[in-house]
């Protein structure tokens, strides 16, 4: 310990005390580093001033030689503090300092010690006078000593907190791992620092980073060396040259870093629940204003703290990397349980396509008929763009009234309306970071639609009955089978968000446009449903190919889907029969004049509709009334069924 300007300015005044300057020759002499030294002298040298020091700190008593007496000074205010911060093994003149904080906190690793050393008027200064002396001295080194603790102390948390705060953002365990590591070295005042992560299955210690070792990492037995010792005991370690315990260090590791170990400090680290993971150590201590070559009580504490905040935070990046591991699977799953089926060289364009638009951030409009898969698309979209981690959330604007479509997709505020009893988030917050996918968009209310423009524009949603402007980022997929130019003629869509959506926009084609992948589709749905109900997968016959490959597939995909579903479960046979489809003959391409046509004028609108009338009259009569199954084999959902008849003016019974 160096005392420096603060004993040049404050032993004159107590000096000034006990005598005149003319009559005083002393000072302070204190142990740096192992040697005798003098901190502050007045006076004319005396050469035997730091021998008679350092027999007044070893004897712990007045003592006197030559004129001089000497004594030691004790670092008030008790003895916790003398053991702390200036009586460690290291300071009694032991050599080495080696030890444990396992029963007390009697054995530290020490700093110097200091004496007061005076002679007044060419005698020895008297045993009260050099008492009372050294008693304010110590008062005073202990304050001196408490500040630049507290100070440095300060310094240290500042530093642990400004890396600690970086280890949250970094993604590689070797860069966390470095600055853990760094920000031991600088706030230890030491050369080296390594954290050692626990293998207890192999029963290794991992060390990193390691310089000089091959690949950086250096793995040692869990048992071995000042490391070992740490880990088992679950308490702090250190060890300094020079003392009769060299073989505690493993100087083979010294030699294949081509570095000498002087001194070692190793805490163990614990996570939050309890357990050790490892052990951080810090090696050869620089000598500063606070202590010399070995680590001291300080720094144990100092390394303590910081292995607690380097296990929570290798803690934190565990899980983190866990979560995101299983958050990339997820997302994995999620985009193969959906894939888009199909070689038809339309689909392959349009596959083309949405990869070329998938990492933009374009609105994109899906058009196409019931069916044909237009969220299937807007999923492909979406797992392949950069919101691929973050939500895909759907809504159907057709299956909603006015009034609810708003709080579904902006949400409410509680007591917004008689039935808002809590406040309830809409969709575009739910899809923030992701994409919303807004099927049937060609039939929402004009009210819906100017809101979904604004939203659109300013991307800030304000939930129904609130006032604060909530901001999103959502990409949206709008989709719809309805000719929308019409409806902008119409005046039933408004232009400007038709522009808005439809900055890119995909056509799927019906699936009776699409050759082979008719068969393609059925034997991926067959395999689908037989693996989930876990059948043996039959054979499609000829007879059922060439049904199939001729079927008009008014319902396309689903429809497709919900017949090859049906095989699953009503057939038994290895091989499926066309008999065994039980498709609408009427829906074949081959009838597509109806007989039952002929009174229907030549105007092609009217011509289609009376088709459709009659091909839902016919199905939901086959299905005995029953509007789910006769949704289902159209290709529709229910509500798309109703909403169907409604358009051709057919009566519902709902
Ligand atoms: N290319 C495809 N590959 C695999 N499955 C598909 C494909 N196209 C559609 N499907 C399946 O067909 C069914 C209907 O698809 P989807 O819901 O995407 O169609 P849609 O055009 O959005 O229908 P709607 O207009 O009724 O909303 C789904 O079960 C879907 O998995």
């Amino acid at each position: 310990m160096t005392h420096g300007n603060a004993l040049t300015s404050f032993m004159p005044v107590l000096l000034g005390l006990v005598g005149n300057q003319a009559s005083l020759r002393g000072g302070v002499v204190s142990q740096v580093q192992d040697r005798w030294q003098s901190t502050f002298w007045t006076g004319d040298r005396w050469g035997q001033a730091e021998s008679l020091a350092s027999q007044a700190v070893a004897d712990d008593q007045f003592v006197t030689a030559d004129g001089f007496a000497g004594l030691s000074i004790p670092i008030a205010p008790g003895a916790d503090m003398a053991t702390s911060a200036g009586r460690g093994p290291g300071s009694a003149g032991t050599g080495a300092a080696a030890g444990n904080l396992g029963s007390g906190q009697d054995i530290l690793p020490g700093v110097g010690s200091d004496a007061i050393v005076l002679s007044i008027d060419g005698k020895p200064a008297d045993s009260d006078t050099l008492k009372m002396l050294a008693t304010a001295l110590g008062r005073f080194l202990w304050l001196q000593r408490n500040h630049q603790n507290d100070a440095r102390r300060l310094w240290q948390t500042s530093k642990m907190l400004q890396h600690a705060a970086v280890w949250q953002q970094l993604d590689s365990d070797a860069q966390l791992l470095a600055s853990m590591a760094d920000c031991a070295c600088e706030v230890l005042n030491c050369e080296r620092a390594t954290i050692f992560l626990w293998d207890k299955r192999t029963k290794k210690l991992i060390g990193r980073p390691a310089i000089g070792i091959e690949g950086g990492v250096l793995e040692v037995e869990d048992n071995a060396g000042i490391v070992g010792e740490a880990l088992h005991s679950g308490s702090p370690r250190w060890w300094s040259a020079g003392g009769t315990d060299e073989g505690r260090v493993n100087r083979r590791i010294d030699q294949a870093q081509n570095f000498t170990t002087r001194s070692l400090l190793a805490v163990p680290m614990v996570n939050s629940r309890d357990q050790v993971i490892g052990v951080f150590e810090g090696i050869n201590a620089r000598p500063g204003d606070h202590r010399n070559e070995s680590f001291d009580a300080a720094d144990v504490r100092t390394l303590t703290e910081l292995a607690m905040h380097a296990s929570i935070a290798i803690d934190s990046y565990r899980t983190r990397t866990d979560l995101t591991e299983t958050r990339d699977r997820l997302v994995e799953q999620a985009a193969q349980s959906k894939p888009l089926i199909g070689n038809h060289h339309s689909i392959q364009e349009i596959r083309r396509n949405a990869t070329k638009v998938a990492p933009t951030d374009l609105s994109v409009l899906v058009l196409g008929s019931n069916g044909t898969g237009k969220e299937v698309l807007a999923q492909h979209i979406h797992y392949q763009s950069e919101r691929r981690n973050g939500p895909f959330v759907a809504v159907n604007c057709a299956a909603l009234v006015e009034t609810l479509l708003e709080s579904e997709l902006f949400g409410h505020e509680k007591g917004a309306f008689t039935d808002a009893s809590d406040t309830r988030v809409g969709k575009f917050e739910l899809a923030n970071g992701g994409t919303l996918f807004l099927d049937e968009v060609g039939d929402m209310s004009a009210g819906g639609q100017a809101k979904l423009l604004r939203v659109l524009e300013e991307k800030v949603v304000v939930r129904v009955g609130g006032s604060r402007p909530i901001p999103v980022d959502v990409r949206v997929i709008a989709a719809t089978n309805q000719p929308l130019q019409e409806l902008i003629s119409a005046k039933r869509f408004r232009e400007d968000l038709f522009f808005r959506l439809n900055v890119v926009s995909l056509t799927l084609p019906p699936l009776s446009h699409r050759g082979d992948d008719v068969m393609e589709l059925a034997e991926h749905f067959l395999v689908d449903f037989c693996r989930q109900i876990g059948r043996a997968v039959p054979t499609f016959a000829a007879s059922a190919r060439d049904a199939m490959l001729s079927h008009d597939w008014p319902g396309n995909v689903r429809e497709l889907r919900n017949t090859v579903e049906r095989i699953c479960y009503l057939t038994t046979t290895d091989v499926v029969e066309a008999s065994d489809l039980m498709m609408s003959p009427s829906a074949t391409r081959a009838s597509t004049v109806s007989p039952t046509m002929d009174d229907v004028d030549g105007n092609l609108n009217s011509a289609t509709r009376e088709f459709q009338i009659q091909h839902i009259e016919r199905l939901i009569a086959s299905c005995g009334g029953n509007m789910t199954e006769a949704a289902g084999k159209l290709g529709l959902h229910r509500s798309n069924l109703y909403r169907k008849m409604r358009q051709l003016g057919m009566p519902t019974s709902s």
